[in-house]
């Protein structure tokens, strides 16, 4: 059963109030999310109503006027009701990524394809005229070199996706596509859509990925994932990705003749760079923490060359990177209390292990006389 919990974030939605009916709204799936988050928090600096949209509720504190929705995407009439009065959904939810969530293949499949539908399906009769989707490298990457490759490769062939989350990614990015000049419902004009493919996104406060990379390297697991010195990978700071989303909404536009409708676009920092080599400041910085799982397909995938052109993202969307390092990320696992933990012999430690070697004693002393008249 679908159960859909509506929370108003902040000084009693004031922002939201301020007699402007007009205003602008957008919806953001994946909201509790890091990437969602973030975009969500940066649109709303921009004036326009913000609704996050997720399944699980942010960590975060909800800055004030942006409004929460708990829902799930795979319920259409959550998503349907959350879409009232919207103008632009931005769909970023997803699910099995990485980690343990890649073993759950219904969910994979439930959350990536079948939500995927019913926002297609609300944006058309709820009469909403822009679909921002994040999609991924992954719908073309699947372990191969690719060396500044471009929008006009083909989707790689669903049966060689090594992951269900790549395959599913790459089913929903089609589907959006394919909706674009889709009918909306009441005569309310057409549907415009597109696609980003981001590269790993980083940055501060980015737990996916990051406290897993640190892990490896403390574990000295890093040269085994990580592979070839001299591969070349992307990344994408989570600023350089709210920028290219800001500008893909627009685009959909007739302000911008529509110019992104229909359309695909990769999205990194346009800074192709060995995996090493981008995550030395991690090292250096003696960053560590968590628990990692190591699946097969991460192994596989992330020391092979892949990066693409940022061309047609610069030219038809206005993109333009701006340059980041990972000194900021280092900072903030710092500001967590993040970093080498002194290991000494406290006396805590003696009362521990005393307590321990008591318990060894007992045990032994009471095996000892049954040990011996089972001999006899
Ligand atoms: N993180 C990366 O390196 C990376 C790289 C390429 C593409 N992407 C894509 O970018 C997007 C954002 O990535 P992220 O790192 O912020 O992910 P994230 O896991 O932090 O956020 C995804 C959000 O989707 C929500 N969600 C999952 N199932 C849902 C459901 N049924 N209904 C509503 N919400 C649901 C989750 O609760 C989560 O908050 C994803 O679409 C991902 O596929 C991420």
């Amino acid at each position: 059963m679908c159960v859909l919990a509506v929370c108003f974030v902040g000084a009693k939605g004031k922002r939201m109030e301020e007699g402007n009916a007009a205003k602008e709204r957008v919806l953001i799936t994946g909201g509790a999310g890091y990437f969602g988050f973030r975009l969500g928090c940066a649109i709303y600096q921009k004036g326009v109503d913000v609704i996050l949209f997720d399944v699980v509720k942010p960590l975060q504190t909800v800055p004030e006027g942006i409004k929460f929705m708990q829902g799930d995407i795979c319920c259409l009439s959550e998503v349907e009701e959350a879409l009232r009065d919207v103008i632009c959904v931005f769909h970023i939810a997803s699910y099995g990524m990485s980690g343990r969530e890649q073993l759950n293949r219904k969910l994979i499949e439930d959350v990536n394809v079948k939500g995927t539908e019913n926002i297609i399906q609300a944006c058309k009769s709820r009469g909403v005229s822009s679909l921002v989707y994040t999609s991924t490298y992954n719908v073309i990457f699947g372990g191969q070199v690719i060396e500044n490759g471009d929008e006009s490769l083909p989707y790689l062939p669903l049966h060689l996706h090594p992951d269900h989350y790549s395959r599913t990614k790459s089913l929903a990015e089609m589907k959006v596509l394919e909706a674009n000049g889709a009918e909306l419902g009441n005569g309310r004009g057409v549907l415009r859509t597109c696609a980003l493919r981001p590269a790993g996104i980083y940055g501060p406060g980015e737990q996916r990925h990051l406290p897993r990379i640190v892990s490896y390297i403390e574990r000295g697991l890093f040269k085994f994932v990580y592979g070839d010195p001299l591969s070349l990978v992307e990344f994408v700071h989570v600023d350089n990705l709210v920028q290219a989303h800001v500008l893909a909404s627009q685009a959909l536009r007739a302000s911008k003749q529509h110019v992104a409708a229909g359309q695909a676009y990769f999205i990194s920092d346009g800074r192709p760079v060995n995996n090493f080599e981008f995550f030395r400041p991690l090292v250096e910085g003696r960053v560590y923490n968590f628990q990692p799982l190591l699946t097969r397909t991460e192994v596989y995938k992330t020391g092979v060359t892949h990066y693409f052109s940022m061309e047609k993202a610069r030219k038809e969307l206005g993109y333009e990177p701006q340059q980041y390092s990972l000194d900021e990320v280092v900072e903030w696992f710092r500001s967590q209390g993040c970093g080498p933990k002194p290991r000494n012999y406290t006396m805590m430690h003696l009362v521990r292990d005393g307590a321990l070697l008591l318990v060894l004693i007992a045990v032994l002393v009471s095996w000892f006389p049954s040990a011996a008249t089972f001999s006899l």
